[in-house]
């Protein structure tokens, strides 16, 4: 078995890995960590999400930079579900052991370092190793995070629009006139448990928010190798991202081609689902599946894609990359995707 030991395992994305790694018939749950002067350190994680009762009872252990390094010799896998800022700081201290780091939050996720400090406000300490990080878009990138020491896992957003975007780039059929359009809808258990204002019940109406500026726009032009607009809005429901994304097909390319595309890319990813119609949200949530359809008219394409922001957006892929770098089969623990 394979000792794994989550950071921020208190929160939404955190918790759901720990549920995840519970049942994995490889993996360990060896610690479950939080921050040092966390109001949630030492309860079980079951106190604080009771459907985990009788699976996850583990305690939640205070962890602060003193006692972090030597995890890195003790575990074979580390999950960061913490915010960008801890992973930049505790990444480096972690690195360099027998460890294989996984890190949900966004900070090893830009390569260029411009746009990490324009984005994440924070330069890393460790340019090499920021440099080595593979980013973890599984359905892609499966050889190369098989090798890695650091997994950058996607943020939800990019996750969603990358597999609606990724076949059609790659297979060439898109008019690179014309910037893609990604408008995207998340549950608000995207801004993770932390209480805030714009996010508590009262205050949230379906909204646009970080227009032309959300740190998701430059992620998702990196992996597809061009420019997107990128717009998230919130929506009043807890999990679930709907991504509706508009693009401009290369002229003569027809459905055939569409069609191709996508069942090329997608032939070994059961939990990718190419649907007849339009994805809806009750289809993918409390599941690992990313339910994709499209529709072509001319050389305008409307591909709407599905996930559950915790699941294939966070916990499931994470685990997924987990996999890879256990050279195990990259669905392993997932039943099938429902988890
Ligand atoms: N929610 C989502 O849909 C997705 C989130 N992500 C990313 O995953 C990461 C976790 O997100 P999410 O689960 O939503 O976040 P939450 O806010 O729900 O949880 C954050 C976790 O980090 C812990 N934490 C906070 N501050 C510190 C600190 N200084 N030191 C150590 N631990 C700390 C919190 O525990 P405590 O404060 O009690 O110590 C908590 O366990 C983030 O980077 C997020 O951007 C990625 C994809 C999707
Ligand atoms: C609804 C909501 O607030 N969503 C988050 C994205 C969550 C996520 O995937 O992202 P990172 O790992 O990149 O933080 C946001 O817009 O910041």
């Amino acid at each position: 078995m394979m000792k794994s030991f989550i950071f921020g395992a208190s929160g939404y994305s955190g918790a759901q890995l720990a549920a995840l790694i519970q049942h994995h018939p490889n993996f360990e749950l060896a610690g479950l960590g939080v921050s040092q002067h966390s109001q949630d350190a030492h309860k079980p994680l079951s106190d604080l999400y009771g459907q985990l009762k009788g699976q996850v009872d583990a305690i939640l252990q205070p962890i602060n930079e003193s006692n972090l390094s030597a995890l890195k010799n003790e575990m074979d896998l580390i999950f960061l579900a913490t915010p960008h800022e801890v992973s930049q700081q505790w990444v480096p201290i972690l690195a360099g052991g027998k460890a294989k780091i996984l890190d949900l939050s966004g900070a090893f996720r830009l390569s260029d370092s411009q746009q990490v400090r324009a984005f994440y406000d924070f330069s890393h300490s460790d340019q090499a190793l920021a440099e080595s990080a593979v980013y973890g878009l599984v359905d892609w990138y499966a050889d190369t995070i098989a090798g890695a020491d650091l997994v950058a896992v996607p943020g939800c957003y990019p996750t969603a629009s990358l597999l609606a975007l990724k076949p059609l780039q790659q297979a060439g059929l898109l008019n690179e006139a014309a910037k893609p359009v990604v408008n995207a809808v998340s549950g608000v258990s995207g801004a993770g448990r932390k209480a805030a204002l714009k996010t508590s019940f009262c205050e949230v109406s379906l909204q646009a928010y970080g227009v032309l500026g959300h740190r998701h726009q430059p992620e998702i032009a990196q992996e597809l190798g061009a420019p997107v607009i990128f717009t998230p809005h919130l929506g009043n429901f807890k999990r679930g991202i709907l991504a509706t994304i508009t693009a401009q097909l290369k002229p003569g390319v027809d459905d055939g081609a569409v069609w191709e595309a996508f069942h090329k890319a997608y032939k070994h990813s059961p939990l990718i689902r190419l649907i007849p119609g339009f994805p809806k949200l009750d289809d993918v949530v409390g599941s690992a599946y990313c339910d994709i359809g499209w529709k072509c008219q001319g050389q305008d394409i409307v591909i709407g894609s599905a996930i559950d922001n915790l699941l294939k957006g966070a916990a499931a892929q994470a685990l997924q990359c987990a996999n890879l770098v256990a050279d195990l089969p990259m669905n392993t623990g997932l039943n099938g995707g429902k988890p």
